[in-house]
């Protein structure tokens, strides 16, 4: 049977226990994301981006409400994620840390070998295959890191800041790289950033959180058409209007955000 969403999140509320505290980090989430989706969130920090992201990975349990991800092969895994810290292992080459999902999954050695050199190629480390990650920059590991989680080819690609630790010209360069990965497959993709303007240039929708605890604000289509060249993005009249709408919503909540924090500093809790 196949139904119209990938992802169907309803009514999700998590909270955290933190010594005699209950922290509600999300709350009243209700959010369904289409096949081959690109949504992008953001939202404050604090307002529980990493956490939903964690929940759909199965790291984390919601405390109340319901996620669905719609499978259509049992055999490929339901989720890949990829964090912003460097997760690549440093004992392996860049070629076994892209198979490694896949040697895991027992995929034989001769289908592994052809799918890793399809990625290696895609992401452009074909030189590099058999290089430790001592010996690539942070922009080539997080590359490793998205190839090996586009390589098990799982229903939906979750990504967490993927590239906030890269400068502006580096992470401006993946995120074109991560365009044409998306554009040769296209994946479900739940991505978290802070930045409006690559959020502007990725997503087909944008999802704005509220301050703590986190709910959504607005939801906010990018009709941009594909493939987006960052040389010609920004000029897009849709492009102004797409970063008004999502920065308005925003705006307010980021200054809750920063009251809250002050107020936690007040009390001694940070
Ligand atoms: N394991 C945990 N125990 C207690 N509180 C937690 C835990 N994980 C997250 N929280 C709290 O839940 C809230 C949401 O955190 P989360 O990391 O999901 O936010 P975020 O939107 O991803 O933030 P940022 O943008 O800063 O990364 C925060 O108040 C955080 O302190």
């Amino acid at each position: 049977m196949s139904v119209p969403w990938k992802i169907r999140i309803r009514g999700l509320r998590k909270e955290f226990v933190a010594g005699r505290r209950v922290i509600a980090a999300l709350d009243g989430i209700d959010l369904e994301v289409a096949e081959g989706e690109f949504v992008c969130l953001v939202g404050p920090s604090g307002c529980g981006k990493t956490t939903l992201l964690r929940i759909l990975a199965g790291l984390e349990k919601p405390t109340a409400g319901t996620i669905e991800v719609a499978g259509s092969d049992p055999a490929r895994p339901l989720q890949a994620m990829v964090f912003q810290e460097q997760s690549v292992f440093p004992w392996m080459t860049v070629r076994r840390n892209i198979g490694y999902g896949l040697a895991l999954r027992r995929v034989p050695r001769a289908e592994r070998e052809r799918i890793v050199d399809h990625y290696l190629d895609l992401v452009g480390l074909t030189p590099f295959a058999d290089a430790y990650p001592h010996q690539l920059s942070g922009g080539m590991k997080q590359r490793v890191s998205v190839a090996r989680a586009f390589a098990v080819d799982p229903e939906i690609l979750l990504m967490d800041e993927p590239f906030a630790a890269l400068d502006e010209q580096n992470k401006l360069l993946l995120a074109e790289e991560l365009l044409r990965l998306w554009e040769a497959n296209r994946k479900t993709v739940l991505y978290v950033t802070h930045s409006i303007d690559e959020a502007i240039h990725l997503a087909d929708r944008i999802v704005v959180f509220t301050a703590s605890p986190g709910r959504i604000k607005a939801e906010v289509p990018v009709a941009i058409p594909r493939h987006r060249d960052l040389d010609t993005l920004r000029g897009h009249p849709a492009y102004a209007a797409a970063y008004q709408r999502v920065w308005q919503a925003l705006r307010d909540e980021v200054l809750a955000a920063r009251r809250h924090e002050e107020r936690e500093r007040v009390a001694g809790r940070r």
